[in-house]
């Protein structure tokens, strides 16, 4: 197996980003070391994915305290920085959870903030580890109850795999894990909108694990579901509402609709920090809306007419009564059946898996 990599890392005076927005063609790291720069890299999806930019958020605040202290600026001016940072892209719980979490310990100084950013980071790898292995158990068990006992054929949506995380990934973990296990046959990776995440970054994570996939336009995935070419579809998620609805990269829940249609599992594979239980339902998730370019254009050309107006919505809800299975570290819940997080996942307690399961 290649390396592990770390779309994340902290330096030790900055942090190093695998620039994302050029891959697979290009496999670069940049390295930042002021807060305006991580907050137009967290814009322009240098680095992205929920989880991910949780990372970069946390470490952010050790940024901040860094810049503050070479630019002589006031703990003001650095909680600004902080909250800059923490605003960089709406949608994505983790970001604002990430620098919520290392903030408790920003009175601690640097040293206390490093700490808890690289428990951020830490925490997420072991959560996406076992999201692998039970997302993993429960798919093959429910489709050997439905009578598949073949190898696979997994639909993902966007990337989720250790670019979008701080290792491992939560969706693409769980199909790392069924090709582990000699269970998978083969992924269909939808492109994704915008920047072609599925095409790029899952094309080139399934390339790196040597596992077979189609790299299909978004627009293909209900069709290739409805003709019975797919077993389930896994896909990760920015928000997960006390209800179980889910926002997620734009187009999954088309994805989610063809799957009840066609009767075969939705899961969403994503951490506990992902689900927001002061969030109730969907209709509260902010969904971020992008610039009209990145629709309007190809590669940096104008394609629609020039008197067209480009809609860009980054994501889009999922309701819960269509996620089969919310896949997270401490077990699977079938929300869909009515098991909701906010009955469920109490956070303040510690859950068993074989209480949640
Ligand atoms: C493990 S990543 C989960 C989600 O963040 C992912 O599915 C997604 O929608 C990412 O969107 P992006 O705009 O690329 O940041």
């Amino acid at each position: 197996m290649p390396q592990e990599l770390r779309a994340v890392d902290w330096t030790g005076s900055g942090l190093a980003l695998i620039d994302q927005t050029l891959l697979p063609h290009r496999h670069e790291t940049m390295a930042v070391h002021d807060v305006d720069t991580l907050v137009d890299a967290i814009q322009r999806l240098v680095v992205r994915g929920a989880p991910a930019i949780g990372a970069a958020g946390a470490y952010g605040v050790a940024l901040a305290i860094i810049e503050g202290e070479r630019e002589g600026w006031t703990e003001a001016e650095v909680r600004a920085a902080v909250a800059r940072v923490r605003e960089a892209r709406p949608t994505a719980v983790n970001l604002m959870a990430g620098v919520d979490r290392v903030m408790t310990r920003f009175a601690e100084g640097l040293d206390a903030v490093l700490e808890e950013a690289a428990a951020v980071q830490r925490e997420d790898v072991a959560a996406n580890r076992a999201m692998g292995a039970f997302g993993a158990d429960w798919l093959l068990a429910k489709l050997q109850q439905a009578g598949v006992e073949r190898p696979l054929r997994i639909l993902t949506h966007c990337n989720t795999g250790a670019l979008a995380t701080a290792g491992w990934g939560t969706a693409l973990g769980v199909i790392r894990e069924l090709h582990a296990r000699g269970r998978l046959e083969v992924v269909y990776a939808d492109e994704t909108r915008p920047l072609l995440q599925g095409s790029r970054l899952t094309a080139w994570e399934l390339v790196q694990e040597g596992i077979p996939h189609y790299v299909q336009a978004d627009g293909a995935a209900a069709g290739t579901i409805l003709r019975g070419e797919v077993d389930a579809a896994i896909v990760g998620a920015d928000r997960i509402a006390a209800n179980g609805d889910t926002a997620n990269k734009v187009g999954t829940v088309g994805v989610a609709l063809a799957c009840a249609d066609a009767g075969i599992p939705f899961l969403v594979a994503a951490p506990t920090t992902t689900v927001d239980l002061a969030t109730g339902t969907g209709d509260e998730i902010h969904i971020e809306l992008r610039g009209e370019a990145e629709v309007l254009e190809w590669a940096g050309v104008r394609t629609a007419p020039a008197e067209s107006r480009g809609h860009n919505p980054a994501f889009d809800v999922t309701p819960g009564r269509l996620v089969t299975g919310l896949v997270t570290e401490r077990g699977v819940l079938e929300v869909s059946a009515g098991e909701l997080p906010g009955d469920r996942l109490n956070m303040g307690r510690s859950v068993s898996s074989s209480e949640l399961r």
